[in-house]
């Protein structure tokens, strides 16, 4: 158990060092996109499944309330928390559209629609950017290596490991790093 425990730690760490050292300036651009339309009053849009789901309401959060410093809330929403919405989608058309009708409803050109998928596969989340695609709105990726995401999305972040756990520790991290840049880039830290 103790070697699991400790495997799982090392892995964790040589991934994400890894990512963020191959990734900083696509890291600090994106950033500065997304300080530069939360600044034109845009908004970002994020959606996942499972851990990915908790994953953009954790983000979302963290725009809205506060990350770092006192400040005025910013415009983000996760499109995986109104069971109604999702369920009526899910029942009368398929799972497959519920994060792309919610972008047809409440995206507008010039937002950000951040697709979290660590296969970079699943069915409404590829829906979803190509609807994104359609309506001029940005498209931002957070994907394992493989999978279409990173072909269909304008920035996608590509982790190079095949655990999902793995994956999933550097977006919350790398997550955590946009909320701190765009932060400091909005009101000047
Ligand atoms: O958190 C985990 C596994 O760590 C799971 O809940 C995982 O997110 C789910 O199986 C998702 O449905 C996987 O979807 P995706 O990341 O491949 O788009
Ligand atoms: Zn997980």
């Amino acid at each position: 158990m103790k070697n699991l425990i400790q495997q799982s730690v090392n892995d964790s760490i040589t991934v994400k060092k890894e990512f963020f050292s191959d990734n900083i300036e696509n890291i600090e651009s994106c950033a500065s996109i997304m300080a530069a339309a939360l600044k034109k009053g845009r908004k970002i849009l994020l959606f996942g499944n499972g851990g990915s789901a908790a994953d953009c309401q954790h983000i979302a959060a963290e725009f809205v309330n506060r990350f770092r410093m006192e400040r005025k809330p910013l415009a983000a929403i996760a499109l995986t928390t109104d069971t109604s919405v999702i369920t009526s989608i899910s029942n009368d058309y398929s799972y497959e559209d519920i994060f792309s009708k919610q972008i047809q409803a409440l995206g507008k050109k010039g937002d950000i629609a951040l697709g979290i998928s660590t296969s970079g596969n699943s069915p409404n989340i590829i829906k979803a950017v190509r609807q994104a695609k359609q309506m001029e709105i940005l498209s931002v990726g957070f994907s394992g290596n493989n999978g279409k995401l990173k072909q269909l999305t304008d920035i996608c972040f590509c982790v190079d490991c095949d655990t999902t756990a793995r994956i999933q520790e550097v977006h919350i991290l790398l997550a955590h790093i946009l909320c701190d840049l765009t932060e400091r880039i909005m009101f000047n830290e």
